[in-house]
Formats: C-alpha cells, structure tokens, sequence
C-alpha cells in the first residue's frame, strides 16, 4: 500500500525503477536512444531545482515502501515483519543481471545489507551499522522470478547484533545466504 503521503513520488520511483530495467534491456536504433536521452535529461532539469539535505529527501526514508523508495537496491517486498525475523519477496530485475541469467554478485549484498539492516534496525532497537557481511553463493541466484527471502536475529552480545538470511528459489533451495554483523552506534556517532 503507497503511503497517503507523497503518492505522486511513489509512482515516480516505481516509473525510475521500471525505466532502468526497460533501458538496461533494450537496443534501441540510435534515433530512439537519443530521444530517450533527452526525455532523462528532460527530467534532471525538472528536478534539479527541488534537490534537498538528506534529512529531507524522501528516498531511503518511506520505510513503509519496497526499498524504502530507493531505487539502488533491489525493491524487497515485507510478508511478515517482527522484532526478530522478517520474510519477504524480491524479483532481481534486468537491471541486476550479471550474465547468463544470474544477478550481479555485487546486487546480492545490497537485498541483504538493507534485509538484515532493516531489521537490525527493528524492534525499539537503537541505530546500527553493518560491521561485516559475509554473503556465500551457493547456486546462480536466477534473474526474472520471485525469490522469497527470510532473515533473523541470530544473537545478540552487547553492541554486536549478528543476523543471517536467505534468498531462496522458486523450488525452494537456497541459491545464496549471509551472516551480517551489525554494531550499535554510540550516541553521537555517525
Ligand atoms: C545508522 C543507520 C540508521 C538506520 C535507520 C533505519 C533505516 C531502516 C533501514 C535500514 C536498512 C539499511 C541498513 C544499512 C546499514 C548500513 O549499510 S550502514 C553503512 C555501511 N557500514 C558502515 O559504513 C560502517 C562503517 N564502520 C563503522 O562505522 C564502525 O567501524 C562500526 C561498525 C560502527 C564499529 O565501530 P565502533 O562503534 O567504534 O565499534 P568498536 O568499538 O570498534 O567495535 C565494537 C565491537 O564490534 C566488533 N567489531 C567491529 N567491527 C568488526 C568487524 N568488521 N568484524 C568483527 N568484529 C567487529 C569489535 O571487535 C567490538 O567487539 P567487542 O570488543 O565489543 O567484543
């Protein structure tokens, strides 16, 4: 559900992350490339003026959203969300390909620093940082389907909250899972 607030963003970032998977697929003839660069250029001129501090901007803020509106990692879609473990659902999309059908190795950090940072972050829990991310690849994490995604607090010492996950494929097997600590900020820290 797109938030009462700011729906005409929220359409506009949906139309951003539909317009990097149909650019990143395409071959256009060079006629329809160029117009389509000047449409984007259309578009930074429009906005350039309503650039804002980052206390302000919207993106990576609207936590009720797929990708909290940012169009950087892969939009990962909450089922159920508690205090110590979440499961959801994502589609690595064209623009995440790496090659031969499977997702970058680079884009399987992002779902899971912002699945496990997310929840790091949840629960009354003070602001944490990830500390490390150790992610193994255990078979092609496949572009184009839904794959669900479960993530949990492991354990707790301290300031170190230490949280792993799973990205699954539609038969179930886990295609790649991470271990993520992540370190709670003293007051004042950045
Ligand atoms: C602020 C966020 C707001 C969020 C609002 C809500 C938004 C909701 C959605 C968010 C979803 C996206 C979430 C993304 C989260 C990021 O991606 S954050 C960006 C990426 N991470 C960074 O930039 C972190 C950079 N590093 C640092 O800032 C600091 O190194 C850290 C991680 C805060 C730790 O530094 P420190 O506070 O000085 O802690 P330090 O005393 O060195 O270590 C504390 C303990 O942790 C251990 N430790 C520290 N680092 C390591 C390590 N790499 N390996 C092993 N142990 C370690 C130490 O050994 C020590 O252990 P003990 O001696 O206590 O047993």
């Amino acid at each position: 559900m797109p938030p009462a607030e700011h729906p005409e963003f929220v359409g506009l970032i949906e139309a951003l992350r539909a317009a990097q998977e149909t650019i990143t697929g395409a071959r256009p003839p060079e006629d329809v490339a160029r117009k389509a660069r000047e449409n984007l250029e259309e578009i930074t001129r429009l906005l350039s003026p309503f650039t804002v501090g980052e206390s302000e901007q919207l993106t990576g803020q609207m936590r009720g959203l797929p990708g909290r509106a940012q169009a950087l990692a892969p939009a990962f879609h909450v089922d159920v969300e508690g205090n110590d473990r979440v499961s959801g659902r994502v589609v690595f999309g064209r623009f995440y390909l790496g090659g031969n059908g499977a997702a970058h190795g680079g884009s399987l950090p992002l779902l899971f620093d912002e699945v496990l940072g997310r929840l790091a972050n949840t629960g009354g829990r003070s602001p944490s940082r990830t500390a490390y991310l150790h992610v193994n690849y255990r078979k092609i994490t496949p572009v184009g389907p839904e794959l669900r995604v479960e993530a949990h607090f492991d354990r707790e010492e301290g300031r170190k909250r230490y949280l792993v996950g799973t990205i699954r494929d539609p038969e179930g097997e886990i295609t790649a899972d991470a271990e993520g600590l992540f370190v709670a900020l003293r007051p004042g820290q950045p």
